[in-house]
């Protein structure tokens, strides 16, 4: 792919701030960034807090192959370099969601450490959050969802995550769900009341 450079081109801030968009939806714009193996539960847990923090007036807002790798990243496969450009592609549009204000959630297996650093690294210190949806490849593989691991098992499908490509576990993730020991309402807990530890809304007695 040829990467072109941006020349005579200069950012315009608009009249309106984050801080200001803040104040207006009571809340910090974040981005939580889920990481995991495929099965390991990304979108079920994002999903959970998105419907929590909307029913307690919070606007949040899921990133995940639905929205994202059928548009934007369609024309993007599974080689690392894809992989690679998926997630860059990704981190630059959760930054203008946190932008608008909104927690972003994004939910992608970015299975490569230097990507998921490269996309923490566009943010302020505090506005990324690293959260790493812990599962065993074993356990994935029995949920199978979507029958993808008995197609990888059986070469039907290439460079699939945890059997024939690499999954680097995250090295200091802000937080760990452990989704074969906690039910989708403790993993959902535990971000919800991260989020309320790192004050990015108030209260929790809001979010029941
Ligand atoms: N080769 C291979 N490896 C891994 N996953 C594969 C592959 N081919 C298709 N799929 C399906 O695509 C989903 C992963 O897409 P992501 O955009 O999250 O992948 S990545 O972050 O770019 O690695 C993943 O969805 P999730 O199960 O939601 O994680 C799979 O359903
Ligand atoms: N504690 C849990 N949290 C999230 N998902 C869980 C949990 N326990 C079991 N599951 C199941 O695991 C599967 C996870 O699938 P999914 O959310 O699509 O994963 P991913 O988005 O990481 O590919 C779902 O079928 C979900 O019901």
């Amino acid at each position: 792919m040829t990467v072109q450079k941006a020349t005579n081109i200069v950012w315009h801030g608009g009249n309106v701030t984050k801080n200001d968009r803040e104040k207006l939806l009571n809340q910090k714009g974040v981005v939580l960034w889920f990481t995991g193996l495929s099965g390991s539960g990304k979108s079920t847990v994002a999903r959970e807090v998105e419907r929590r923090l909307y029913e307690a007036g919070h606007l949040a807002y899921v990133l995940d192959g639905d929205n994202i790798r059928f548009g934007l990243n369609r024309n993007l496969g599974f080689s690392p370099e894809d992989r690679k450009e998926n997630i860059r592609r990704i981190g630059e549009v959760a930054k203008l969601f946190a932008d608008a204000g909104v927690i972003t959630i994004t939910a992608f297996i970015s299975p490569y450490r230097a990507d998921r650093d490269n996309a923490r690294a566009l943010l302020p210190k505090g506005e990324f959050f690293e959260i790493y949806v812990k599962c065993s490849v074993e356990e994935c593989e029995k949920r199978d969802v979507k029958g993808l691991y008995k197609k990888a098992r059986a070469g039907e499908i290439q460079e699939f995550t945890g059997i024939s490509a690499p999954y680097e576990e995250p090295l200091t993730p802000e937080l760990v769900l452990e989704t074969a020991k906690e039910t989708l309402e403790e993993s959902t807990n535990k971000v919800i009341n991260f989020l309320v530890a790192q004050g990015v809304i108030k209260q929790k007695g809001d979010i029941e």
